[in-house]
């Protein structure tokens, strides 16, 4: 693997994001995910995977520069589909995932946080979901998770401005499970970790089960409207602008 690795400290799994300098989720990096899944849903000695990212940030989100190189919506929509899959993988996984996010979960790296079980944040990290900012909406199934946990109103203004929130206040918005400075969050995520590997797994396994099921049959629409919309949005020509905008460091003239 290029951009993922795993080691096992005791029963945890601890599962690092190496893709520099921001860890965005290159369709590479996606299929990576996967991959560690499957190795790890057959390793009997994995009991709880902690997932975090190297450097400064957890995941700046879905790789923009690589938007550059796809030519159609249905390559895009198709780019979104293997997103929902991994991270709806991740989310019935029989064995639980806790991300620890620090520095920045934006767009498709607040997705994959979202797809993991728990999430604990450094106090000043920040997470949103900025597709918008780039003429896009979400496509791994944040559009359908963010209302969930925030609320529609919370969910509508962090979609509609930009803006990320801190790590205190996704807290305080019912995002993330608790907060850290962050020198003390990969600590305070392993000690959990190893607090619910000593639960027994099948145990753990049929909780996850019965969690899924307070996901109703709108949920699974709605993930499948995203990815087509996802599409759809991007061959636009705000899309173009948005995405030129941010490559070129400047900012969007959107014109409808
Ligand atoms: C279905 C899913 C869709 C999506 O996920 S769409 C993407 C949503 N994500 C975003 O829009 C986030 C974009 N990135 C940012 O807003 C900022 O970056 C940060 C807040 C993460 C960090 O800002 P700062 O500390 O000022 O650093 P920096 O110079 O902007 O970034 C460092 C390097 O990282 C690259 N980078 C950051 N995010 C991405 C990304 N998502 N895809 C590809 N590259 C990214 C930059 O370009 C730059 O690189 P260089 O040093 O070569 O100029």
């Amino acid at each position: 693997m290029e951009s993922l690795s795993w080691v096992l400290e005791g029963q945890v799994a601890t599962v690092l994001i190496q893709r520099p300098p921001a860890n965005a989720l290159a369709s590479g990096l996606i299929k990576e995910i996967d991959a560690v899944l499957d190795e790890l849903e057959t390793n009997s000695d994995v009991r709880v995977i902690l997932l975090k990212g190297e450097g400064r940030f957890f995941s700046a989100g879905a790789d923009i520069k690589e938007f550059t190189t796809i030519e159609s919506g249905e390559e895009f929509s198709k780019l979104a589909k293997k997103g929902q899959d991994v991270f709806e993988r991740m989310e019935n996984f029989p064995k639980p995932i806790i991300a620890a996010i620090h520095g920045a979960a934006l767009g498709g790296g607040l997705e994959l946080a979202m797809g993991c079980h728990i999430r604990l944040v450094s106090e000043n990290a920040k997470l949103g979901l900025p597709e918008l900012q780039l003429g896009l909406v979400p496509g791994f199934a944040g559009s359908q998770r963010l209302p969930k946990l925030v609320g529609r109103a919370k969910a509508a203004e962090m979609l509609l401005t930009s803006d990320p929130i801190s790590g205190t206040e996704a807290v305080q918005w019912g995002l993330a499970n608790k907060a850290y400075p962050e020198d003390e969050l990969f600590d305070k995520a392993k000690e959990m970790a190893d607090k619910i590997a000593k639960k027994s797994p099948g145990a753990m396994k049929a909780a996850i089960e019965l969690l899924s099921y307070t996901k109703d049959d709108r949920f699974y629409e709605g993930v499948m409207r995203e990815s087509d919309l996802f599409g759809e949005v991007f061959v636009s020509a705000d899309a173009k602008e948005g995405i030129s905008a941010f490559v070129e460091k400047r900012e969007p003239h959107f014109k409808g």
